[in-house]
């Protein structure tokens, strides 16, 4: 029986390492109270993030039965009021840091690769003081196409100096999981994330864990 043993790790943002659903819920609620639309929902914003800014902005003005031509001036609304809130309703998930701690003691590199752009992304990490455990932080606008394309991916794989087929991916949704399993790299989803409002458990990978601590190593591949 063959063991794979990961060389570097990659892993997902939101939904991952940290619970910003209540960002991404008020941060919508400024927007489209600036627009004079309704709110939206907490189930609503946690079914339609892990697609990046633009996605969730675009599906909720078809939500609240906006017109489309309105995007540019909530995007752009949007990004002002996500870079004011950024962390302030967000929090670690149980598990994370001693997760990483674990990572970190194997040796391994690790890269964090969302869909979010990379601006408001490493702003996150820096207050939430996770910024020390990444050699490479990417975002949704780092390259050409974002998760589940693979070109992300592999591109951070490319950064970390590692191959795919040793590079584990950690995330939370289905997304993850398609960009991770079309480049090649191993999966680990974690259960306590946003996965578009469907069952985690449905999406294949290595490993489902409940927490980043409980992920297990030098398993039979
Ligand atoms: O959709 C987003 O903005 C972020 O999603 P991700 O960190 O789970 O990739
Ligand atoms: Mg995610």
């Amino acid at each position: 029986m063959t063991h794979t043993t990961p060389r570097a790790c990659i892993l997902d943002l939101d939904g991952t390492l940290v619970d910003t659903l209540g960002d991404f819920v008020a941060v919508l609620g400024l927007t489209l109270a600036d627009l004079g639309l309704p709110a939206v929902g907490r189930d609503f914003v946690e079914h339609t993030i892990g697609r990046g800014g633009e996605n969730l902005v675009r599906q909720t003005l078809a939500h609240v039965g906006a017109a489309p031509a309105l995007f540019e001036r909530a995007w752009a609304l949007y990004q002002q009021h996500y870079a004011a809130v950024n962390g302030a309703h967000a929090a670690i998930y149980p598990g994370v840091i001693e997760g990483l701690d674990a990572l970190r003691a194997r040796g391994l590199p690790l890269a964090v690769l969302t869909n979010k752009p990379v601006a408001p992304a490493r702003e996150l990490l820096q207050r939430k003081g996770l910024a020390g455990y990444f050699a490479q932080v990417f975002g949704g606008d780092s390259f050409a196409r974002k998760k589940p394309d693979p070109l992300p991916l592999l591109k951070t794989c490319e950064a970390l100096g590692t191959p795919p087929s040793s590079t584990w991916m950690i995330g939370d949704s289905r997304n993850d999981a398609e960009a991770a399993h079309a480049a090649g790299c191993p999966v680990v989803l974690v259960t306590y994330g946003y996965n578009h409002g469907e069952d985690i458990h449905a999406v294949a990978a290595r490993q489902h864990v409940a927490r980043l601590d409980a992920i297990s190593f030098d398993v039979p591949s």
